[in-house]
């Protein structure tokens, strides 16, 4: 059970390849970070995993997760998850509706998906915010939230896209440790990018550096 890349590669819309073929297999309760030179195809790594390729890109090779492929189904159906640098929550949805908003339909029920979320938030020192204005919680509370509703959604894996970069440097910690002690908690492989070799280091997994194909 892992997520496992074989031979993938990644073509641009003008048909250059990003970088060298990648095999690389993700066991559960991994994170490995990847690094590499800006503009080698770190994020458009993560859009292929997760089946959000922006139109025109192209990609090859194999992407399991749990033994079953998964690049050429629709997104919603890989149970992949997504943080990004921004955390974004929505905007117009409450704090406790945004975490609900990827709850799974076996968890039934009004009253069942409210106490599922109201003890997420509480996990994420978020205790009594269901119905508060998202607009209203700090980077990092957001940072926590946005994390939440990833993992309430129980994907089988977690994309992350320097998901501390915007942090101030005084939350990064914290955010960090909450983060990684919660995918490990879940016991799902993980692959995060980041710029950060703080990241890398603080995790103590495996590390891969993307690199520029030799000759296309
Ligand atoms: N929509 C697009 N259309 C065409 N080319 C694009 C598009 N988006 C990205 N690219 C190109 O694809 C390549 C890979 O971009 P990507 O953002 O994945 O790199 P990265 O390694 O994550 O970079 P960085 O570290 O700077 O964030 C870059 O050369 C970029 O210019």
């Amino acid at each position: 059970m892992s997520l496992d890349l074989t031979s993938l590669t990644l073509r641009t819309p003008s048909g250059e390849l990003l970088f060298a073929p990648l095999t690389l297999s993700v066991p559960l309760g991994d994170v490995v970070t990847v690094m590499g030179p800006s503009g080698v195809g770190k994020s458009t790594l993560l859009d292929a995993i997760g089946g959000h390729l922006t139109h025109g890109f192209c990609c090859s090779g194999s992407i399991k997760l749990n033994g079953r492929e998964i690049s050429t189904i629709p997104a919603e159906t890989r149970q992949v998850g997504l943080m990004f640098q921004d955390a974004h929550l929505f905007p117009h949805l409450s704090v406790g509706d945004n975490l609900a908003f990827g709850l799974p339909s076996h968890i039934k029920g009004r009253a069942m998906r409210r106490s599922t979320v109201e003890a997420a938030l509480k996990q994420a020192g978020l205790a009594g915010r269901y119905d508060d204005d998202s607009a209203a919680l700090s980077g990092g509370q957001r940072a926590r939230a946005a994390l939440m509703r990833t993992l309430l959604a129980e994907p089988e894996a977690v994309l992350l896209d320097e998901p501390f970069s915007k942090l101030d440097s005084s939350l990064r910690d914290e955010i960090r440790h909450f983060t990684f002690s919660h995918i490990a908690a879940r016991g799902i492989p993980a692959l995060m990018v980041t710029h950060d070799e703080a990241d890398a280091h603080v995790i103590g997994g495996r590390c891969i550096a993307l690199k520029k194909p030799e000759s296309d």
